[in-house]
């Protein structure tokens, strides 16, 4: 439920519990009604993050760049870092590559390090992080390395019937966007994002986003939350 709050710096959040069956155990979601939420004041010593999650195909990296367009984030998708870095025949080229195909997740030192550079690399102090963490292992292995938390995390909730659709649409001749694969990276998602999101809800960090609509349709529940960011 979203209440927007014109040019107020101040959005309050409150929450309810939902619980999942996920592969046998019960978790207990807290699915935060971004109705009145607070965001951290950037400063410009330090990095305000924001993670970007949602399944393959929510429209994380299509609401990435109107982020971007509107707020002066860098964008820096965990995929095409990793896309990259096959493409530049790295060491763990061979291992990426074949890790995508098979739609599981890529060990997260790697994927950290990967962000990591990007960050140090940066002049810019807002980073959008797409498609990460994907599992308990990255959130934990960016904590330890990086030593901080997002400041935000928003989740593009998607059905999973509109995510197949938009991906076999996507026609970016990714090797990962077909039946077969789609499929188990559904099940990965399944399996490993829902413990993300109870950690960051529970936090008062996670902004669940309903990602079924036009671009623009989605982008207006989005930029609500950015509102108090200048520029
Ligand atoms: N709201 C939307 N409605 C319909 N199609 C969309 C929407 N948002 C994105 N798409 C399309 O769906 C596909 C997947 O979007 P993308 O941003 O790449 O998702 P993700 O990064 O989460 O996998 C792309 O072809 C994109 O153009
Ligand atoms: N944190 C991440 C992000 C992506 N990946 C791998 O990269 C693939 C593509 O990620 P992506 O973020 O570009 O995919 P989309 O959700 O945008 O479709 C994933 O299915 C994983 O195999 C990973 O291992 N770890
Ligand atoms: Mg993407």
């Amino acid at each position: 439920m979203w209440r927007r709050v014109a040019s107020v710096s101040h959005l309050f959040s409150h929450s309810k519990s939902t619980k999942f069956n996920q592969g046998g155990s019960t978790f207990k979601i807290w699915e935060t009604i971004t109705s009145e939420s607070e965001i951290p004041t950037p400063s410009k010593g330090s990095p305000f993050i924001t993670f970007v999650l949602g399944g393959p195909g929510s429209g994380k990296g299509t609401q990435c760049a109107k982020i971007v367009e509107a707020f002066g984030f860098t964008h820096i998708s965990a995929g095409d870092l990793l896309r990259r870095e096959i493409a530049s025949g790295s060491a763990y080229g061979s291992v990426i590559l074949s890790t995508i195909r098979e739609g599981k997740i890529v060990p997260s030192q790697v994927t950290v390090q990967l962000i990591q550079k990007e960050m140090e690399s940066s002049d810019n102090y807002k980073f959008l992080i797409d498609g990460f963490p994907r599992s308990e292992e990255n959130r934990k292995a960016f904590e330890q390395t990086i030593g901080t938390e997002p400041d935000v995390v928003l989740f593009f909730d998607c059905p999973e019937q509109e995510m197949v659709k938009r991906v076999l649409n996507r026609n970016q001749g990714r090797v990962d966007d077909n039946i077969d694969t789609i499929k188990k990276r559904l099940e990965i998602f399944d399996e490993l994002n829902w413990p993300v999101i109870n950690y960051y809800s529970q936090r008062g960090k996670l902004h669940k986003i309903n990602a079924v609509g036009t671009v623009d349709e989605i982008f207006e529940k989005v930029r609500p939350i950015f509102a108090p960011l200048s520029k």
